[in-house]
């Protein structure tokens, strides 16, 4: 890939009323004729990239500096040069953003490497189990407990212990966030390693210390895991650093950056580089004012990739309704759990008449369906055959197969991948490993003197602000935007009440988070709740442009099997979907089963529409196919409730 060189060109950006112009740079690449085909290695990114198999490396660098760069060109250095074979070297991280990150970019290196197996934790303690364990407890735990599960059957089982010490070559990603069940996991696999391993981290982005209930161990974040690995591989460590920061183009980007190692440091004094990190914030070169002002200006700087940066996803609820409320593209970053099937895989399954159309039949059909889409048939066909289990025949997929697999949720990453936007709106949490040219950071205001929670506010701080390429600006949300919203934890979602209304049913609730699964997917739409044919509602879902289109959640005379009140999902006063049990059961705790139910939910959008597996037995009675495999909205949106007017039966 040409190394793309940036002009320093600028432009002037439209902004609010009564502000001074504020210069951005402006994206124009420049294509270097003399540049190589792939970005030179630093001397010090060298010495972590061609250190040999065996070696055992832990890298402890800042933000930007390259560790997923070097990660990626050590993983081709050992395939490519040290002749390991991709199927002996694991590479696992924490967030499965990470994990797609890193086999994006394997891909477009085009390396052997590709075929390196990169998983998150969770996803590799889950195959630990599975293959030695296969009938074990563990299917019914959560995340922690499958992980701490594999622990066990590491340290016990010598079949499972025998998966690691076959290894030449373990790759540790995002060291720093490993805390907790994913530290003890960690700490096993390196005991059992028999070969080399590279671990890269970088102490001041720990952000998920709030996992843990202890304060003092959420403070110390990794810590521990770092005084670990340090004293257990005293005699053969090769520990390193990475000091350049490699992707800030424009000094002004930069100002978080000189915070890192003072903030990596178990001793670091969190309030002081709390209070330097937001001094640099707080400083007029990025100020971008209120938000009443600086929309206007949010929207200009959006011809280049930008973030908005929010402390929580209330904020960032908040924030998605004000912007399209004023026309402003952008995309709410989803949860990395959400696993999102594009809805193009939806219209393979009622293409062709058979179960198993040939490769030819099928890259004929996605060459037309995906005209508008940001992948390419071949790409397509690919991660479907991945799917469908039988490498041995390479010229036909099985649909069926390909159906139980999205049923269970087993689908490639890069399937899932969110749709390249130019404008994100985004919590920390969900940015972090990502870079944009600018990222606009909602002010947190100052931390709360809390010693634990000190620590992982500057941390996320540090982390949002070091996500820029060139423009570094604050956005300070008016309060009116955020007053009454909170987390409700029976049903783990954001809410807004009136004033007053926090602890009892004083004032009327305002709204509530609407998430992806509060669409029912069991049945095809139009078969429950509402009645309409469902292939139309299909067609009608596949061939209309609905991303970010507004719809409305209106009450149904009906209720569901188990008493719950529904509602019809309506697009432009067509109906499209109809809402969930797990909607219901949550609008249920927040309003209270004693009270009247609103009469319709405003405020929401559609995410996208989405591919979901449901009921076969639906889907025959129906004729919709044999497979269950159809089209729902994906919802997204903090819900506004309209309420019956008075004397009005609910
Ligand atoms: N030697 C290099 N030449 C050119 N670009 C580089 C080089 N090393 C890194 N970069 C670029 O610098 C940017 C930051 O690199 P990368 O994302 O790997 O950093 P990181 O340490 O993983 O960051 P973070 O911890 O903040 O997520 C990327 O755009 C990457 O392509």
């Amino acid at each position: 890939m040409p190394h793309r060189q940036r002009g320093r060109q600028h432009r002037p950006v439209r902004r609010g009323a009564g502000l001074p112009p504020i210069r951005v740079p402006v994206e124009e690449p420049v294509t270097d004729t003399t540049a190589p085909s792939s970005p030179v290695l630093s001397d010090e990114q060298r010495h972590v990239v061609e250190q040999d198999v065996d070696a055992r490396m832990l890298v402890t660098a800042g933000a930007g500096t390259g560790k997923t760069f070097c990660l990626v060109r050590r993983l081709a250095f050992l395939v490519e040069e040290e002749d390991v074979s991709a199927a002996d070297i694991l590479v696992l991280s924490y967030s499965r953003a990470a994990v797609r990150e890193v086999r994006e970019r394997l891909s477009r290196a085009g390396s052997a490497a590709q075929h390196v197996d990169v998983r998150t934790f969770d996803s590799y303690a889950t195959r630990i189990l599975s293959e030695a364990d296969p009938d074990g407890s563990w299917q019914t735990a959560g995340y922690d407990g499958r992980i701490a599960a594999a622990t066990h059957l590491l340290r016990t089982d010598e079949n499972a212990a025998g998966f690691v010490e076959d290894l030449q070559h373990l790759v540790v990603d995002e060291v720093q966030d490993l805390v907790g069940h994913r530290a003890e996991f960690v700490k096993a696999l390196l005991e059992l390693a028999g070969g080399g391993f590279t671990l890269l981290g970088d102490p001041a982005q720990g952000i998920y210390g709030f996992l843990l209930e202890d304060p003092v161990q959420r403070r110390q974040g990794a810590a521990t895991l770092y005084a670990w690995v340090r004293e257990r591989f005293a005699e053969d460590l090769t520990d390193t650093t990475l000091s350049h920061n490699r992707r800030v183009r424009d000094s002004r980007a930069g100002v978080a950056h000189a915070q890192g190692v003072a903030l990596s440091r178990a001793d670091a004094d969190f309030a002081a580089v709390h209070r330097d990190l937001r001094t640099s914030l707080l400083a007029p070169e990025c100020h971008l004012g209120a938000l009443d002002d600086a929309w206007p200006v949010i929207a200009d700087l959006a011809t280049a990739p930008t973030a908005v940066l929010c402390r929580t996803n209330g904020q960032a609820l908040r924030l998605s309704a004000h912007l399209h409320e004023r026309g402003v593209a952008h995309r709410l970053q989803r949860s990395g759990l959400d696993r999102v099937v594009p809805a193009w895989v939806a219209g393979l399954f009622t293409a062709f008449d058979t179960t198993r159309p040939s490769k030819e039949a099928v890259l004929a059909h996605l060459e037309a369906a995906l005209k508008q889409a940001p992948i390419a048939a071949q790409q397509a066909w690919t991660l479907i055959k991945r799917m469908d289990g039988n490498r041995g025949n390479r010229l036909s997929v099985d649909l069926g197969e390909v159906a139980a697999r999205l049923a269970q949720g087993r689908v490639p990453d890069e399937l899932v991948a969110p749709a390249p936007a130019l404008l994100v709106v985004s919590t920390i949490h969900r940015a972090k490993g990502l870079e944009f040219d600018n990222v606009i950071v909602v002010d947190p205001g100052p931390p709360s003197g809390d010693l634990a929670d000190e620590a992982e506010e500057t941390r996320l701080l540090y982390v949002a602000m070091s996500r820029p390429r060139d423009l570094l600006l604050r956005l300070e949300l008016p309060s009116e935007l955020t007053r009454g919203v909170y987390k409700n934890p029976e049903i783990d979602r954001w809410v807004k009440r009136h004033p007053g209304a926090q602890h009892q049913f004083k004032g009327r609730r305002y709204g509530m988070e609407i998430r992806g699964d509060d669409v029912h997917a069991e049945d095809p739409a139009g078969t429950v709740g509402f009645t309409a044919p469902a292939r139309a509602v299909q067609h009608h879902l596949a061939s209309t442009r609905l991303t970010a289109a507004p719809v409305t959640l209106v009450r149904s005379d009906e209720q569901d099997a188990g008493a719950h009140q529904r509602y019809v999902v309506h697009h432009d006063g067509v109906a499209i979907g109809v809402t969930s049990q797990s909607f219901a059961w949550s609008l249920q705790k927040e309003i209270g089963r004693q009270h009247a139910r609103p009469d319709r939910v405003e405020d929401l959008r559609i995410d996208c529409v989405e591919t979901v597996v449901g009921s076969q037995a639906a889907s025959i009675n129906n004729d919709m196919g044999p497979f269950g495999v159809w089209l729902r909205p994906r919802l997204v949106g903090m819900g506004r409730f309209v309420w019956p007017k008075k004397g009005q039966p609910a």
